[in-house]
């Protein structure tokens, strides 16, 4: 899926300028950002529900339209059941709609309530179920017509631990079908677990993108090497080493690394031939570090 310069304005609210990323099939793509910064409303123009003022959504090589839109599981931010029809009988409704025969409506309903622990409340109503199950209903209801593709608009918001594992599954297995699963979420710890690549929106525009491990590692790497003294002249000058700090306190010397050209075995060798080394460990900055870096500047 291929979302191409997006714009869309709300009166005098910019809410997307230029916005653009791709999904590729088999692909778990985690949307995040701030409160207001535009994943909603890019998710809303993907499915239709909305239109952009400007730029396209493409699926395969063509254009997305009603005909293609219909093959979207797809997770509003607002949710959109109905509160006092039955579980089981509003997911048959809406496998119906979506072109499904009778039989194959309630097969599909009972595999996917079965799938998502809500089999035994299907003859409640769906206001009468927690929020995590009414959740869990809304995921069978994305997937109820077996979607070629999901967009899913915070679906662990307010999901219990292990409602948080099931529906990590069946997204991995989805992803594993081969279908592009995009979904915005404000649980980062989850978004650096789950997804192979993420896009960080601030204002509208994606302002980072790319695979989770290749955006962490972008502004280096730190290696921490302790046993050197403090005297760091021994790593200055080593190939991919961009700066270097010695800490009294730890003794550690630290050094930012760019781990594309860096050799640490070079660098080990070179500590050793200054003396013992303790300890020698490189780490990364979590997303939500990465996160709160892109957001603030
Ligand atoms: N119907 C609307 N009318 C006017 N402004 C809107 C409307 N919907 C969204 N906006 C504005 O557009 C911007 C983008 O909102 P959007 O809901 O897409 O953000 P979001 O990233 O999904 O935020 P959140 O994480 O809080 O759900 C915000 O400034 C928001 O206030």
């Amino acid at each position: 899926m291929i979302i191409d310069g997006l714009h869309k304005r709300y009166g005098d609210v910019v809410a997307l300028q230029d916005m653009s990323f791709q999904v590729e099939p088999g692909e778990i793509f985690g949307f995040v950002g701030s409160n207001g910064a535009g994943k909603s409303t890019t998710m809303r123009i993907i499915l239709g529900v909305l239109a952009a003022d400007a730029g396209r959504v493409s699926l395969g090589d063509h254009r997305i339209d009603l005909q293609t839109r219909r093959r979207i599981g797809y997770m509003p931010e607002e949710r959109g059941l109905y509160p006092r029809m039955k579980v089981g009988e509003q997911l048959v409704f809406l496998a119906r709609l979506h072109g499904m025969s009778p039989q194959a409506a309630h097969d599909s309903m009972h595999r996917w309530t079965a799938r998502l622990g809500v089999e035994e409340r299907i003859s409640s109503n769906v206001e009468d179920l927690s929020l995590g199950n009414q959740q869990r209903v809304q995921l069978a209801a994305a997937l109820i017509h077996d979607p070629t593709v999901l967009v899913l608009d915070e679906p662990f918001a307010g999901l219990d631990p292990v409602a948080v594992d099931v529906m990590s599954e069946v997204l991995r297995e989805k992803a594993v079908e081969g279908i592009p699963v995009i979904f915005s979420s404000h649980q980062l710890a989850l978004v650096e677990s789950l997804c192979d690549r993420v896009g960080i929106v601030v204002r509208g525009q994606m302002r980072a993108l790319g695979g989770v491990d290749e955006l962490r590692s972008r502004n280096g790497v730190t290696l921490e090497v302790v046993g050197p003294p403090a005297d760091t002249r021994w790593a200055e000058g080593l190939t991919g080493v961009l700066a270097v700090d010695h800490h009294a306190e730890t003794a550690a010397t630290e050094l930012l690394i760019d781990p594309a050209i860096a050799d640490d075995q070079a660098i080990l060798a070179a500590a050793l031939r200054v003396g013992p080394v303790h300890r020698f460990a490189t780490s990364a900055p979590s997303l939500t570090e990465l996160f709160r870096e892109v957001v603030t500047t």
